[in-house]
């Protein structure tokens, strides 16, 4: 039988169905803990072994929908490939051996020199470059977030006529992105593949760029699963935080493979 309840592992009392439903899932703060730097993420040594389960179970229904490369989940999820809409819709992986298509133009070297201008008044903030957005770490340094968010914003507005840029928060991070591109715009182009066609997405996240998805997948008749952290209270999420999210992933594979 290939239906799983959650709450038996903990977490929301959902029933997935594996032959008729699609995984979107995000990575950092969903499927790893937080770390303190971007570098220091550890991904658990049972995870990549089960995201390769869960795509066989789906019949490759499963995406990872993350503001990180496409590179860097390549990297940490080795050797295992995956359907990656990375940096946060600006960039597209859509099979396993796909070239990686990108939606939005590279931030343009002046916009990111002016960042790095504001980001290096501040010792102990991180600058990471990720082609079509910038993401501006904090997460050492909070007393700054105020007065970084303010220089931050009065770059983007000298750079505005040249690159149409948003600032975004994250968790303890800001992130530079162009206006147009989110994850939800990238959840529709996914579920257009044959793999996800027809299927009723279940997106798994913990963010504020989580919640273009949440909306897509609703669109779509499908539903949004909220994980504790910076952003959701555990009051509203569904799940503790990402050990949680694991488990219930596992809990679903297991009952869903003969
Ligand atoms: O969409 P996600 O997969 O959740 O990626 C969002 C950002 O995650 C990373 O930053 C966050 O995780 C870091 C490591 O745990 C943490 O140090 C930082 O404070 C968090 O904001 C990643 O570095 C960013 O590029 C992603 O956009």
């Amino acid at each position: 039988m290939s239906a799983a309840t959650a709450s038996q592992a903990g977490g929301p009392a959902v029933v997935a169905e594996a032959r008729t439903e699609a995984l979107f899932l995000d990575f950092d703060g969903t499927l790893v803990e937080i770390a303190e730097t971007p570098d220091g993420t550890a991904v658990p040594a049972t995870l990549v072994a089960l995201l390769g389960r869960l795509q066989v179970a789906f019949d490759g229904a499963v995406a990872i929908v993350t503001g990180r490369t496409v590179a860097d989940i390549d990297g940490f999820l080795a050797p295992l490939k995956m359907v990656v809409a990375g940096v946060h819709g600006g960039a597209l992986r859509l099979g396993a051996d796909d070239a990686v298509t990108r939606l939005a133009e590279p931030i343009a070297d002046n916009v990111f020199e002016r960042v790095t201008r504001v980001v290096r008044a501040v010792p102990g903030v991180l600058v990471e470059h990720k082609g079509t957005s910038i993401a501006v770490h904090w997460r050492a340094v909070p007393t700054a977030s105020a007065y970084l968010e303010a220089e931050l914003r009065h770059a983007l507005a000298e750079v505005q006529a040249e690159a149409d840029l948003i600032l975004t928060r994250g968790r303890r991070v800001f992130e530079i992105v162009p206006r147009r591109v989110s994850k939800g715009a990238a959840i529709a182009a996914i579920a257009e593949l044959p793999a996800f066609h027809g299927r009723r997405p279940i997106m798994i996240g913990d963010d504020v760029s989580d919640e273009s998805a949440f909306e897509a997948a609703e669109h779509l008749g499908g539903i949004a699963l909220r994980v504790a952290g910076e952003h959701f209270t555990d009051e509203i999420a569904d799940f503790r935080g990402p050990a949680q999210v694991r488990a219930w992933l596992a809990a679903l594979v297991e009952r869903t493979t003969p």
